[in-house]
């Protein structure tokens, strides 16, 4: 599969940093060129606590047949709209796409991302409490996973994920498979 979606670029701009110009400048003073102004992304990261409390299996889910990177694993999410917040948006996308209703959206980590089809701004919340029981409304899968992950392949903009996750959870080696 990864023959037909070229590598995306991570850039690491800091959160903080101007990503479009002003709504009234005028087009010299872009940036850059529109299809690379970043689209602000919510993504959940769902997880299960352990009996002891601690934090332990992560939700992944493939992505849809049509879409991009159709069949990669990621965690769910999509594209705010227009006048939503990171968590209205991640709320309406799970119901959406998975059929829960979720608690609150404890943001982690925002990263870019640079796909050749699009420049992303990913912002990564965590997701302890949710109700209702999952539906793959988009005929995805969806897998529980602790690292290292075995389903593959994970879509690139996961990877720095479980990175995240093996500092805060001290796991050395791979954090994935394939
Ligand atoms: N949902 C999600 N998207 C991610 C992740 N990592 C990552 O790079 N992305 C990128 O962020 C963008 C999200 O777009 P999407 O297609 O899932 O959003 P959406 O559900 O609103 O899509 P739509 O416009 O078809 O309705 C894609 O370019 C995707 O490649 C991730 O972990 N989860």
């Amino acid at each position: 599969m990864s023959d037909v979606s070229p590598a995306p670029a991570l850039v690491s701009a800091p959160a903080s940093a101007p990503v479009s110009a002003p709504a009234s400048a005028p087009a010299p003073a872009a940036p850059w060129p529109e299809d690379r102004i970043p689209v602000d992304v919510a993504v959940g990261v769902l997880v299960r606590r352990t009996p002891d409390g601690q934090e332990g299996e992560f939700l992944l889910t493939s992505r849809p047949e049509g879409k991009v990177y159709a069949g990669y694993w990621e965690y769910p999410g999509g594209k705010l709209e227009q006048g939503e917040t990171v968590e209205q948006a991640l709320r309406r996308e799970l119901q959406e796409e998975l059929g829960i209703t979720i608690g609150p959206a404890h943001p982690w980590k925002v990263e870019m991302m640079d796909y050749p089809h699009a420049r992303v701004r990913l912002h990564f919340c965590k997701v302890f409490d949710w109700e209702g029981e999952f539906e793959m409304r988009e005929q995805q899968a969806m897998a529980w996973q602790t690292l290292p992950v075995q389903v593959q392949p994970v879509l690139p903009g996961t990877i720095p994920v479980l990175r995240w996750f093996a500092e805060e959870r001290g796991h050395t080696g791979p954090t994935h498979v394939g």
